[in-house]
């Protein structure tokens, strides 16, 4: 058997030294059109500009891909059997997905069959010189097979392959049958199959802090995800570790692939935490893209904030409520007659402390009072405007619905239209050409005046999101602007939440609906977007020829972008309903897909949100697709997990688990008082038994202290909140004191269940006092 594996694996690497040598070629051709466009560019006619970027265009993609991804290239091959007809696609591959009629033959010692095509499958396309492919990109139709083919439903596929490379060498490969009732013959010899399939060395591998793609094992069940046209919405539900995040990670990845020109305008992921995101950012890339994609935590979707403290369970209740808009529409008006007080002492019990504060202070200097009386001279008169007069206009303007900020103009020809009134000058003409004259320099008199410019500013200032919210700061406005809304206890806590020195997540979605509420006067247009050259053609991927590389363009694009072509929201069942608003104006004409678990929702009130959600999804129909496989927790972890699942959500089904480790999940009880100890302790002891990371889950007010418990521990070791838990997986876990978890919020049973699915291989579930544990130390929650 070793003899055929090494074989096999010289076959293959005899194909990876083809490609090399096709892809050295291929950097050449690129690096001579780099430097001939180079030169061509000293000809300076408009024909000829259009020509250099296109050429420099073209020349820089292959050299960025090139250089990106030599690394595992080519992961996959699949045999097939001959095709229903002969036909070829664009990738040079036979396009039917099923066997011709005559291509499995029977004699007396059973089933044959021919295998009438190889085809490999990597990151991306390569044609040889003659134009055959090499390899096919794995989101190309061609390579759908490789993902799609099971023995229930096999297509042409008789052998599937995955093939393990690092660098130009060839290390493994592992193969699957799909037609295990057939002998088949490749060049006149038996086909060989080495190993038992690649998904399970893939699952055991020990974790790293940052997320791997799958593209080398997706699955039936998620290829049919990432490959769903992109109309309207996507929906896909599914357990801890069905793989939800890798598919929304890798349809970016394909939806970018098949309409490039399309999503061109961007895609969005929006990820629940800057944790996630971290974990997360390096599988695009991998995948051969990142300059259309923006991943972004639901904290920082606002720019120039990135949100890092979390609002405590009751406080984030309140601001992430659709009740919330009332408050706001009447803050925003309510703001422009009392402005802002000063910001009070910071309130640290307001919140559950995570990473270090922004440093942006979110309450700016406040403005000196709202003036009181107008006073002008016009036509040689002094004209003046009293308080009753004021109030009545404000009124006046603010009738209706339309931005605050916008309504200033309309506030400004109020005012001169009583001052028009005041000065008796209507009636002086009763030719209408002379009135409307009169009337004009009577406007301009008046309007170039400098004590009507500093009125006007002060009276009706231009509000900024971060001013308004400061303004609610102030309990006693906060307690009028949200009458039979909240109750005296609420306003109380969200006053004091507004008065600390950074946003909350939950800030930010407040300061997004304050800016749509608002509304941005018109500003000039920036320099920028005349620049001739980004208007030549479709060049949306330039490269580093420019001052600015093509990620940091991309970057730049991405930062000034406010709508995109598609969305995608990861743990959506997380989103407040604030929240959905927020991201719903980021993909008004968007396609979108939405990945979630309702069993997995911090949030309390996944009604509201619901209704949310289809707010912001509007009529688009949905397509549905539910994920059933935990491929991340072994059965041992999976059925203790399907515990507090039944009491979050009794009736709901837990996914089923791929594959199991014969490791029970350990219990352990605090020893003494020593909390700290305890827990460093497990710790320790787990770091010694798996070869990757180590993650200590706590209720959220332990999170600081449990990062004190694990000083020393190395890096493979980390703290977290339950909250931010959310989406991460580690080789080990301890769960600390799954009754502190649960009794945290209102949503506390479905954040425990989250913090139980952590693990791939391991999981200590520590008890405390609370935990009521038994004698064998299983606590009250975990029992059956
Ligand atoms: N087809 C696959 N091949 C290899 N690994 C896979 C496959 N599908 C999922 N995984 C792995 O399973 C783990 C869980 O995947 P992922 O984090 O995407 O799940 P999820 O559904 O988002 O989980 P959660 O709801 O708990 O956040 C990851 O390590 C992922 O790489």
């Amino acid at each position: 058997m070793a003899d055929v594996r090494d074989r096999e694996i010289s076959v293959e690497q005899e194909h990876l030294d083809q490609v090399y040598r096709r892809l050295e070629e291929k950097i050449h051709e690129a690096e001579f059109l780099m430097n001939d466009a180079a030169q061509r560019s000293q000809v300076g006619t408009p024909g000829a500009l259009a020509e250099r970027d296109a050429q420099v265009f073209r020349a820089g993609i292959h050299l960025n891909r090139l250089n990106n991804e030599f690394e595992d290239f080519l992961f996959g091959r699949i045999d097939l059997l001959l095709g229903k007809d002969g036909k070829k696609g664009p990738d040079g591959a036979y396009t039917a997905v099923e066997p011709a009629e005559g291509a499995v033959r029977e004699d007396a010692s059973g089933l044959r069959a021919d295998i009438a095509e190889t085809l490999h499958i990597g990151r991306i396309g390569v044609l040889d010189a003659d134009y055959s492919p090499l390899v096919i990109d794995w989101r190309a139709p061609a390579a759908a097979p490789f993902y799609r083919s099971t023995p229930v439903d096999p297509g042409r596929v008789v052998r599937r392959r995955v093939i393990r490379s690092k660098g130009r060498k060839v290390l493994g490969v592992e193969d699957d049958l799909m037609r295990p009732e057939l002998t088949a013959y490749l060049g006149g010899e038996a086909l060989p199959v080495i190993g038992d399939g690649a998904l399970m060395a893939a699952l055991g591998q020990a974790r790293s802090h940052t997320m791997r793609d799958i593209v080398a094992s997706i699955q039936a069940e998620q290829d049919m995800v990432i490959r769903a046209p992109a109309a309207s919405v996507t929906y896909v539900e599914g357990g801890p570790g069905t793989g939800k995040t890798a598919v929304a990670l890798h349809r970016a990845a394909y939806l970018l692939y098949q309409d490039r020109r399309r999503y061109a305008g961007g895609i969005l992921i929006v990820s629940p935490t800057p944790l996630l995101v971290a974990y997360t950012e390096g599988v695009l890339p991998s995948l051969g893209e990142e300059g259309q994609v923006a991943i972004r935590a639901v904290g920082s979707l606002v720019d120039g904030v990135d949100a890092t403290v979390y609002d405590t369970p009751a406080v984030a209740r309140v601001k992430g409520s659709s009740r919330m808009l009332k408050i706001l529409r009447k803050a925003a008006r309510g703001a422009l007659e009392t402005p802002p007080a000063p910001a009070p002492a910071v309130d640290e019990d307001a919140l559950f402390p995570m990473e270090p504060v922004a440093a942006v202070a979110p309450h700016p200097p406040t403005a000196p009072g709202t003036p009181t009386r107008l006073r002008v001279v016009a036509f040689g008169r002094r004209l003046e405007l009293e308080a009753g007069d004021l109030a009545r206009i404000r009124r006046n303007a603010l009738g209706g619905t339309a931005p605050v900020n916008l309504l200033r103009p309309r506030a400004r020809k109020l005012l001169l239209d009583a001052l028009w009134d005041k000065s008796g000058a209507a009636g002086r003409h009763s030719d209408p050409e002379l009135a409307a004259e009169l009337r004009s320099s009577f406007d301009e008199d008046v309007t170039t005046e400098d004590a009507f410019i500093a009125f006007l500013d002060a009276w009706w200032p231009v509000l900024t999101p971060r001013g308004v919210l400061g303004a609610m700061a102030d309990e006693k406005r906060l307690g009028r602007w949200a009458r039979r809304v909240l109750n005296p206890g609420e306003v109380r806590k969200l006053a004091r939440s507004l008065r600390r020195e950074a946003y909350s997540v939950h800030d930010i979605a407040l300061l997004d609906e304050l800016q749509a509420i608002l509304g941005t006067p018109a500003r000039p247009k920036k320099k920028r977007d005349l620049d001739p050259l980004d208007q030549l053609t479709g060049l949306d991927e330039l490269m580093p020829v420019r001052e600015e590389s093509q990620r940091e363009r991309a970057e730049r694009l991405a930062a000034e972008r406010t709508e995109y072509a598609h969305v995608i929201v990861d743990e959506a069942q997380d989103l407040t309903p604030m929240q959905w608003r927020m991201v719903g104006r980021r993909g008004r004409h968007a396609t979108w897909t939405v990945v979630g678990d309702p069993a997995q929702s911090s949030w309390s009130d996944p009604d509201e949100a619901a209704a949310a959600r289809d707010e912001a999804l509007g009529s688009r129909p949905r397509r549905r697709f539910t994920l059933t496989v935990n491929y991340r927790n072994p059965a041992e972890i999976a059925d203790l997990a399907a515990k507090v699942l039944a009491l979050a959500m009794p009736g709901s089904e837990s996914p089923s688990a791929v594959r199991s480790t014969g490791v029970e999940p350990r219990f352990a009880v605090v020893r003494g008082k020593d909390l700290g100890g305890s827990v460093r302790e497990e710790a320790a002891r787990l770091l010694d038994e798996v070869e990757g990371t180590v993650g200590v889950v706590v209720a959220m007010h332990r999170r600081e202290q449990a990062a004190r418990w694990l000083a020393g521990l190395g890096e493979r070791v980390v703290a977290l909140g339950s909250l931010e838990a959310k989406g991460l997986e580690y080789d080990a876990t301890v769960v600390v004191s799954p009754a502190e978890i649960a009794d945290e919020s209102p949503a506390g049973l479905r954040v425990l269940y989250v913090a139980l699915t952590r693990a791939t291989q391991q999981l200590t579930v520590l008890s405390g006092e609370r935990d009521e544990p038994d004698a064998d130390g299983v606590p009250d929650l975990l029992r059956e």
